[in-house]
């Protein structure tokens, strides 16, 4: 059984039938805003990796039970999809749905991303080499038919101009699917999450896929930074979230500047913030980082130029925990 949903800025609806094991859950992926402050993420290496919008997927296009769909991508290299659908989100994020051929799947379950760059290698970064960038789709791995992305532009961005620069009929390269680490149900009690604006897409895709699975019992905090209330990215989908699992996740949205009308955090995390928040860090805990360098530097310390996790620096550390009690995206 599936879940099917309808996708809006404003709305998430969605379904959860029964199911049967990770592999049939579903998770989605956001990506978002924040940081016009800080920008750039950890890529998984420099220039290689280091509005609203209904995204229904019906169930008629979800992977049926009787039949196993053709993985549209591969890891080994690049494949050029072809743009089928842009909707705005906000003031600097756009949908991108992208065709997947006949009624195949990207088939990229969690924790998994894709790389990607321009079809015909036009964006370059300044060593001459084509400009990478990692993203997780907000679609499932079981959609058929296409794989979408919430994407926000950096206007001083090497990538993103040429992302919302495209028109449906273009193309994109992609590759993966890249399985950073396979969820195991209930490895850990709890688990929480320290994200910033865009880098929320990976922490979403875990997380609905924890919620989404009635057998796992883990608990979680997501800590969500963003420069305003406008460049929140899917805070529909984590209140729905809190909402329906009330007794498991909780989130605490923070914004850099008081705001009108803002009653959540204000102001950078720090660790007094994060110790009343955070698992403790013990082994029956793990905490998940992702967002721009500056946070990352602050927070857990950035990832290799390699994309390796590097040692461990910043808050997370000076609070106690361990290298392998956290991961950073
Ligand atoms: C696992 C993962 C998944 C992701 N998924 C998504 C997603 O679904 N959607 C999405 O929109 N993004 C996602 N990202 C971020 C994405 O990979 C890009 O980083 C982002 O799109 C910006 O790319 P760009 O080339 O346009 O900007 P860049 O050229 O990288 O710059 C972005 C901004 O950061 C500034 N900047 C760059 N480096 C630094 C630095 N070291 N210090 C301070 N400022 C700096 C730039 O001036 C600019 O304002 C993800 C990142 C990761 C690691």
């Amino acid at each position: 059984m599936f879940a099917a949903r309808s996708f809006t800025k404003a709305t998430r609806q969605y379904s959860t039938g029964p199911q049967g094991g990770q592999s049939k859950q579903f998770y989605i992926g956001a990506a978002g805003a924040l940081a016009a402050l800080v920008g750039g993420y950890s890529y998984l290496n420099k220039d290689s990796p280091s509005g609203p919008l209904p995204m229904s997927t019906p169930k008629s296009d979800r992977i049926g039970a009787l039949q196993t769909p053709q993985i549209a991508l591969t890891k080994d290299g690049f494949t050029n999809l072809t743009l089928k659908n842009v909707k705005k989100y906000n003031h600097d994020s756009s949908i991108f749905e992208f065709d997947l051929p006949g009624s195949s799947v990207s088939g990229l379950e969690p924790a998994g991303l894709v790389v990607c760059k321009a079809a015909d290698d036009s964006v370059t970064g300044d060593n001459g080499k084509p400009v990478m960038r990692p993203y997780t789709p907000i679609s499932t791995a079981d959609k058929r038919g296409s794989i979408d992305f919430l994407i926000k532009k950096y206007d001083d961005g090497k990538f993103t101009p040429h992302v919302h620069g495209l028109k449906p009929g273009d193309q994109l390269a992609i590759k993966g699917p890249i399985q950073k680490f396979k969820w195991v149900p209930n490895t850990y009690e709890k688990v929480g999450f320290v994200l910033g604006g865009s880098g929320v897409t990976p922490g979403l895709q875990l997380i609905e896929t924890i919620l989404n699975n009635p057998a796992d019992k883990t608990k979680v905090t997501l800590l969500f930074s963003n420069k305003t209330p406008e460049d929140i990215l899917l805070k529909e989908v984590f209140d729905d979230f809190k909402k329906k699992h009330s007794d498991q996740f909780d989130v605490i949205y923070s914004i850099d500047q008081p705001a009108k009308g803002w009653n959540g955090h204000v102001g950078y995390f720090n660790g007094e913030f994060l110790k009343q928040h955070l698992p403790a860090p013990d082994s029956n805990s793990k905490t998940y980082v992702c967002g721009p360098p500056p946070m990352m530097k602050a927070i857990s310390g950035g990832k290799t130029s390699k994309g390796a996790q590097g040692e461990l620096t910043g808050v997370l550390k000076d609070m106690g925990y361990k290298e392998d009690q956290v991961f950073k995206f």
